[in-house]
């Protein structure tokens, strides 16, 4: 398949690799090409999108893993579906939605989580997923509005039966601007699946907020709207690129939250959501709502 592809251009950089635009027998698709040294993080996510069942309309669709083998070294790669708006986060700092439009996002979003938190018991069985590492930058913006979840190099399998957690053992590590207060202060007990989950959902809260600022509203007896500029979690309060020690101290010691504008309850999503993001950043990991509530909630409005 390797030998097929032709690359196009570059659309998205991480710390495991690069992503490209390509084309495969007349299709446009997006690969994925890893660095050398992730080598971990290309057979995790590998193994994660050949589970059986993952398979979901708000989850990045997988089309093949390749390695070329060029003599010297070997380039590693991962093909999927191109989505043309991009990361959630690109889009978001491009466009203003409308309640309609954060309803379907969010509603999207917390169905893709909720398929991949879900165990499903049987022949095929699927695994329970968590995914560790939740941010506006990997989840894409689909044509039809929905979001669909990417970036599974991180993710941790649990089967019940096996009761046995696989956590891959790779330098990866979450990003520390969305890690939950328990994973801050390493009070995450990684023999509960459980606690995994409502990690993700911690993250969730966050990417929720990010969604809701650009989401406009009337401005009450004006014919204008307003909305507020995109700005990630935590903008301003610690800086770009902040460490795991920044965020201790905001999000564990300080206790900070991101803001909730009084104008957010002029709205029945935007309050919706207003309640939802709170629980789920929740210092209390048990009492942070789970995608599947998330899903209902929201399912439900108008
Ligand atoms: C496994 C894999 C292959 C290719 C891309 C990705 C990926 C992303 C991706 C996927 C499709 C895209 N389409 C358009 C623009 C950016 C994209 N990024 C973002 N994070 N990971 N993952």
């Amino acid at each position: 398949i390797a030998k097929q592809i032709q690359i196009v251009r570059t659309v998205g950089k991480g710390r495991y690799g690069e992503v490209f635009l390509a084309k495969w027998r007349d299709e446009r698709v997006a690969v994925k090409i890893f660095f050398m040294t992730e080598e971990s993080s290309w057979f995790r996510e590998t193994e994660i999108y050949q589970t059986v069942l993952i398979r979901h309309e708000n989850i990045l669709g997988f089309i093949a893993a390749d390695i070329k083998h060029m003599g010297s070294h070997t380039q590693m790669m991962l093909i999927t579906d191109f989505h043309e708006n991009g990361s959630l986060h690109d889009y978001l700092c491009t466009s203003v939605i409308t309640p309609q439009k954060l309803q379907l996002l969010a509603y999207s979003l917390a169905s893709g989580l909720a398929h991949l938190h879900d165990e499903i018991v049987g022949t095929p069985g699927k695994p329970a997923i968590a995914h560790r590492d939740i941010k506006s930058n990997n989840i894409l913006v689909k044509r039809n509005g929905q979001c669909a979840i990417a970036d599974f190099g991180l993710a941790v399998k649990y089967t019940s039966e096996m009761d046995e957690i696989q956590i891959a053992q790779n330098s990866r590590v979450s990003t520390p601007r969305y890690m939950a207060p328990e994973m801050l202060n390493q009070t995450l007990n990684q023999q509960q699946f459980e606690e995994f989950k409502r990690a993700d959902m911690y993250s969730v809260g966050l990417v929720l907020w990010e969604m809701s600022r650009r989401c406009y509203t009337q401005v009450p007896g004006s014919n204008t709207t307003t909305c507020e500029d995109y700005a990630l979690p935590y903008h301003d309060v610690v800086p770009a690129d902040p460490t795991f020690e920044d965020m201790h101290d905001v999000v564990c010691i300080k206790g900070f939250r991101p803001p909730v504008p009084l104008r957010w309850q002029d709205d029945d999503v935007l309050a919706t959501m207003s309640k939802i993001m709170q629980e789920c950043w929740h210092p209390n990991p048990t009492v942070r709502l789970t995608a599947l509530r998330v899903k209902k909630t929201l399912g439900r409005l108008e």
